[in-house]
């Protein structure tokens, strides 16, 4: 059972729907932050590639109905609602919908960093403090950063072993097949990678958890495939002025690199995202795909998990571990995971800090 909790929250990133949608969007999202003007349009035109419509809204419009229907299936039905903050539904909306609460908030992203956690905070903590100030305040909890949940890393393994498997059968010859497992995540600044995860742990925490994933993923492939494999992780979609280090090799570079050691087959597994995104559809399924056919390469991309079964299952376990907590219950799936709440010196950005929600002392909203 969910209690004490009366609704699950799905909080994303938000995307457009419509061409008239994308720049009211991309201002939204880069606010106050020095992206310069060429890179927004630039952007712009990823979308405008696809009708103006990003495929982040219906994914996770899918993953909700698939939550309901799990937490239903498992006796212990509630209402689950999509909120996001960059697009409709807003957050701050959704939030005044369901309070007083208490509300479980699962972020659609699994890492820790400013960008996939700790910006997500700060937008619920405005959304608390104005409900606060309206005289209905909400209760909020999150779910801890999820990278290390079993369901989760067993179902990019499958999807990825699944995709080395195509990859493997397309090849003329599969045992001539040099073959690279190349990991990808949505790179950020250095600064930020510096600064991710509680401070006390020395951050780092979004590229180490990266790190390790991809780690697994090649151990998985070579004893799958019988080959060596080597772990592999390159970013995709940097932004921000030049002159600004964010992680690196970019999977382009990596594929130039690839393609120079002589690897022919390059299957793709985009472990920094849960569903299709434009950085997936964009970055991803068009311009890493142009590159490896201009360099001979034959390039599959593992699914993202999606509303894959396992890692449903696995996310409603998470959910009702944590209300297990919350009732002062034993719940042992959390300890193997980070705390559901962050220190105050958690992920801390350059930019001024702003009251996080799900905090455990000092910027404690609710
Ligand atoms: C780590 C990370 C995730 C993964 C975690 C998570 O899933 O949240 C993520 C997700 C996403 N990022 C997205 C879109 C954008 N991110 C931008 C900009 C930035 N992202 C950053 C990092 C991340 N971003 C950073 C450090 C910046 C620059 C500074 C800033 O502005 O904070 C910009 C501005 C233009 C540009 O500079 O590219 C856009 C349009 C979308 C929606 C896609 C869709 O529509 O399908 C999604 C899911
Ligand atoms: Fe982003």
């Amino acid at each position: 059972m969910l209690q004490p909790f009366t609704s699950v929250v799905l909080l994303s990133f938000g995307g457009p729907e419509a061409p008239e949608e994308v720049m009211p969007f991309l201002r939204r999202v880069t606010a106050g932050r020095g992206v310069p003007d060429e890179r927004l349009a630039e952007v712009a035109e990823h979308y405008h590639h696809f009708g103006g419509v990003s495929p982040i809204n219906a994914q996770n419009r899918a993953l909700v109905d698939a939550l309901a229907h799990e937490f239903a299936a498992r006796g212990c039905p509630i209402l689950v609602r999509l909120a996001n903050r960059n697009s409709e539904p807003y957050v701050a909306d959704v939030l005044a919908d369901l309070a007083p609460g208490p509300v479980l908030v699962l972020l659609t992203s699994p890492f820790q960093s400013y960008s996939s956690c700790r910006q997500y905070r700060e937008d619920l903590g405005l959304a608390a403090t104005a409900l606060e100030a309206a005289g209905t305040p909400v209760t909020l909890a999150k779910v801890p950063p999820y990278a290390d949940l079993p369901a989760f890393r067993a179902a990019v393994t499958r999807l990825v072993l699944t995709a080395v498997d195509a990859a493997l059968a397309d090849h003329p010859q599969p045992d001539a097949a040099r073959l690279a497992l190349v990991s990808v995540a949505h790179s950020i600044p250095t600064v930020a990678d510096a600064a991710a995860g509680p401070a006390s742990a020395g951050g780092h925490a979004y590229s180490r958890a990266l790190n390790a994933l991809a780690s697994e993923l090649a151990e998985a492939t070579a004893r799958h495939t019988g080959r060596d494999v080597a772990p592999d992780l390159a970013w995709c979609s940097r932004s921000g002025p030049p002159q600004v280090p964010w992680l690196e090799p970019d999977i382009l570079d990596r594929l130039d690199e690839l393609a120079a050691a002589g690897v022919d087959t390059v299957v793709l597994a985009p472990i920094g995202f849960v569903s299709d995104h434009m950085e997936v559809a964009y970055d991803l399924d068009t311009e890493a795909a142009d590159r490896a056919r201009e360099l001979g390469i034959r390039l599959v991309r593992a699914a993202t998990v999606g509303i894959d079964p396992e890692y449903v299952a696995g996310l409603v376990d998470l959910a009702l571990a944590r209300a297990a907590s919350a009732r002062g219950e034993d719940a042992p799936l959390l300890a193997g995971l980070p705390p559901a709440e962050c220190p105050p010196d958690c992920c801390r950005s350059q930019r001024p800090a702003r009251p996080a929600a799900c905090a455990t002392e000092a910027g404690h909203v609710a």
